[in-house]
């Protein structure tokens, strides 16, 4: 299993102090969508150029408009994207045109998604390199939130996913064990006094 961190943070100076202390303990580094949102896509050609051998990924959750939004941040480095799965199908197949036509990926997010397992099959099929089963920081804030609901999902839909939503130390290995893919680790690195450490101890968790 791969291990993400999502750089959820503001400015381009603080995502590349970020990735400079975690990247040797992690196979792919997300720009998270407010530090696309921030600093646009200049901040993922400095996060590609200061770490060529990591997959780039831009979390850009695309909803609309997936052929362009698509290619422009493969242009700028990227290497894969987030397009949204409660978008249509032709915004969907259109990230797909530009990530094929770069040698690139998009995973759908689906985020918001009621019926993750239904949405990740179809947009499997439509060229999704994979899916995130992912409950944001909002959906994690609720009271009762646990990541079970995420972990059966990406059971239960037999095709490549992620795993994100609040995953740390303590849970890693239940994302494993579910068969995930890649397990995205956001405030679980970035917030710890030592995120070096934290993203050392995530990868020896599931080595
Ligand atoms: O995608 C994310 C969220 O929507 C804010 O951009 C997070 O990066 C993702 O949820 C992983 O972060 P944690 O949940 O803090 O691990």
């Amino acid at each position: 299993m791969k291990l993400q961190v999502a750089m959820d943070v503001l400015t381009t100076e603080a995502a590349l102090t970020l990735a400079g202390q975690v990247a040797e303990f992690v196979d792919i580094i997300e720009l998270g969508t407010p530090l696309v949102k921030s600093e646009g896509l200049a901040a993922i050609t400095a996060v590609k150029e200061a770490h060529p051998d990591k997959i780039v990924f831009a979390d850009l959750k695309t909803m609309d408009a997936g052929e362009l939004e698509a290619d422009i941040a493969f242009k700028a480095g990227a290497d894969l994207v987030t397009i949204l799965g409660a978008a249509d199908d032709s915004t969907i197949a259109g990230a797909v045109k530009a990530a094929t036509a770069h040698n690139k990926g998009v995973v759908v997010d689906l985020i918001g998604v009621a019926d993750k397992v239904t949405r990740a099959k179809e947009v499997r099929a439509l060229g999704a390199k994979f899916v995130e089963m992912h409950a944001g920081l909002d959906e994690q804030a609720q009271p009762g939130y646990d990541l079970n609901g995420l972990l059966s999902s990406g059971e239960q839909a037999r095709v490549p996913f992620s795993v994100a939503g609040g995953v740390n130390l303590k849970t890693i290995g239940d994302v494993q064990r579910a068969g995930a893919d890649v397990a995205v680790v956001g405030g679980s690195i970035y917030s710890a006094d030592d995120p070096g450490l934290a993203a050392k101890q995530l990868r020896a968790a599931i080595a």
